[in-house]
């Protein structure tokens, strides 16, 4: 076994925020005798952004606030404290590295435009020699393993995904291992209330597809309830297409967005289940959208800032419209289109929209509608209790015909509507007040 370092090592929780399978917080323990970490609610998160919508709307707030206290319970079980601020990390990480007599910071890496200003400037506020640690937490198929250069990533999702499946291992789980009770140190720092980032307190839609919690310990009964209580992850297949309830779809997208579950945790999982149950394939369903996931995080490896560009990465020149007027009356559910607006109604009253809601709302505001794409992209972003920066703009931009869909298509709402809301039920539940 390596000799521990004397410094303290400093675990800076991003978007990584759990204790299994984290390796930023099991390369720290391995390292250092010391290990303190840290989690920053970012002002800026919380602040209006260019299309006038605020970064994170009270849904996604009331998630992380959720996510960091039960971080902080697990990590204490480890020894280890987790000191919060309201701040901007670059203000302060400099400060805790000279209190603590840190030198080195491990982290997840990110790689999109506002995370790598972050790092600059983080990097430019310390005037000693400081060590960064990041590395990629936040997949299925680990970048190390699937390319040396990103540029080979293919543009169609089937070939990308055949390769992987079949020339890659998805890497086993990692679990910290405690430290000694002496690693903890006094806490002065206190997790914000909802008021303290600008929101009124609220409570869950009756309604809401979503009713969990966050945080690991949450998104772990969530796992064992969907595959092992109830065992729904053998008909996923046939109701992944559903609009009400909660077991149409397995719902880890929340947890898997902050990270407070990893998609290697799923994988194996999964792996287990089949092993007591035997494969089907709505077990591997689950799998293959696991990689639809990590395929947008490769397209935003490989284009970069791309994927917020008007033309996307197919860089189109298409002629787009921002008529205040329809974007209000897409965003409050008032467009004459019912199950547009049912689904609009749901994301605003619960921060939740089923995947065939938002592929339908996407393709009516940017092939009907013609409206900028970008200011459909803002509003999810702002809105959805489960953004993920890779996720909602991969998906905008292929739905709106500037990234990876090779057939550019335009979804019929009322025929789809026909199909997966033949008997109204979804639509009854949200246009209560419209319909009767
Ligand atoms: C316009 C648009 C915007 C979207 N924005 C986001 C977003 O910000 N964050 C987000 O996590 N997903 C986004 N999605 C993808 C998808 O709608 C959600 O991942 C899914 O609805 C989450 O529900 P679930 O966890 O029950 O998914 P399940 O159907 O149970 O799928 C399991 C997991 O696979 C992944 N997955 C499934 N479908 C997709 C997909 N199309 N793209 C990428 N990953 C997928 C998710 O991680 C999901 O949790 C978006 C889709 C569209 C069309």
């Amino acid at each position: 076994m390596q000799q521990k370092q004397e410094n303290t090592g400093l675990v800076w929780f991003r978007n990584n925020l759990r204790v299994n399978d984290n390796v930023s917080l099991k390369k720290a323990i391995e390292n250092h005798k010391r290990v303190i970490a840290v989690f920053y609610f970012n002002p800026k998160h919380f602040k209006k952004e260019i299309f006038g919508f605020k970064k994170t709307e009270k849904f996604r707030a009331q998630f992380l606030i959720e996510t960091v206290k039960n971080l902080q319970k697990n990590l204490q079980k480890l020894n280890i404290t987790l000191l919060t601020f309201y701040d901007a990390p670059q203000n302060h990480l400099n400060k805790i590295c000279k209190e603590f007599n840190i030198d080195t910071i491990y982290s997840q890496k990110e790689w999109t435009k506002e995370e790598v200003e972050t790092n600059k400037l983080i990097q430019q506020s310390f005037s000693n020699k400081i060590y960064f640690i990041e590395d990629y937490d936040q997949f299925l198929y680990n970048p190390e393993t699937v390319s040396n250069d990103f540029n080979n990533i293919p543009n169609v999702f089937t070939s990308f995904r055949k390769k992987l499946e079949k020339s890659v291992k998805v890497k086993s789980e990692t679990t910290p291992t405690p430290l000694p009770k002496e690693n903890l140190i006094e806490n002065q720092t206190s997790i914000p209330h909802l008021k303290d980032l600008g929101f009124h307190n609220f409570e869950i839609h009756p309604k809401s597809a979503f009713k969990f919690s966050g945080g690991e310990d949450a998104a772990l009964n969530r796992l064992n309830n969907y595959f092992f209580e109830t065992k729904k992850v053998n008909f996923y297949k046939k109701t992944r297409n559903g609009l009400v309830g909660t077991d149409y779809s397995t719902k880890f997208s929340p947890w898997l967005a902050n990270g407070s579950l990893s998609a290697k945790t799923i994988y194996w999982k999964i792996k287990e289940f089949e092993a007591e149950f035997g494969a089907n394939q709505s077990t591997y369903w689950v799998v293959f959208e696991l990689i639809w996931r990590d395929y947008f995080k490769y397209i935003s490896l490989k284009y970069d800032n791309r994927i917020f560009k008007i033309g996307g990465i197919l860089e189109k020149n298409y002629t787009w419209n921002s008529d205040e007027n329809l974007i209000e009356n897409w965003i409050n559910g008032t467009t004459k289109d019912d199950f547009v607006n049912a689904n609009m109604i749901e994301l605003k009253e619960t921060g939740w929209m089923s995947n065939r809601g938002r592929q339908n709302v996407a393709s009516y505001l940017t092939k009907e509608l013609l409206i900028d794409w970008r200011i459909g992209a803002a509003y999810f972003e702002s809105l959805l209790i489960d953004y993920d920066v890779h996720s909602n703009y991969g998906n905008w931009m292929y739905v709106a015909g500037v990234g990876n869909d090779p057939r550019d298509r335009k979804f019929n709402t009322q025929l789809e509507a026909k199909r997966y809301d033949a008997n109204y039920k979804f639509r009854k539940i949200w246009l209560e007040k419209t319909l009767f």
